[in-house]
């Protein structure tokens, strides 16, 4: 099932330089080993904010939670997801 998801980051301005560079990077991590696999299918920054627009390719609604509730910066994100499915019209197969 393929998902649609909106991250917004807020970090609070009183967390330590070193503590938010090291969620950054353990973040990034992540984010490139799910892309990897192929369960984070695209990841784009949305121009002028800490925030993205990400397309996950999961089974479920089950396996996206723990996903996403496992992101080093879940704690300091807001999520807005929406469920995709195939538009009548789309030419492209891209497993929707
Ligand atoms: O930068 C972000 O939008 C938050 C998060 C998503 C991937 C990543 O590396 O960090």
């Amino acid at each position: 099932m393929l998902f649609h998801v909106e991250m917004t980051v807020e970090l609070p301005h009183d967390l330590p330089a070193g503590v938010a560079d090291r969620l950054k990077a353990t973040e990034k991590a992540r984010a490139e080993e799910l892309q990897r696999n192929g369960k984070w299918r695209h990841l784009w920054r949305v121009a002028g904010r800490y925030a993205n627009v990400s397309i996950f390719d999961v089974r479920g609604p089950g396996e996206l939670h723990e996903i996403l509730s496992g992101l080093p910066l879940f704690p300091f994100m807001k999520i807005e997801v929406k469920a995709l499915c195939r538009h009548g019209s789309a030419i492209a197969d891209d497993g929707a």
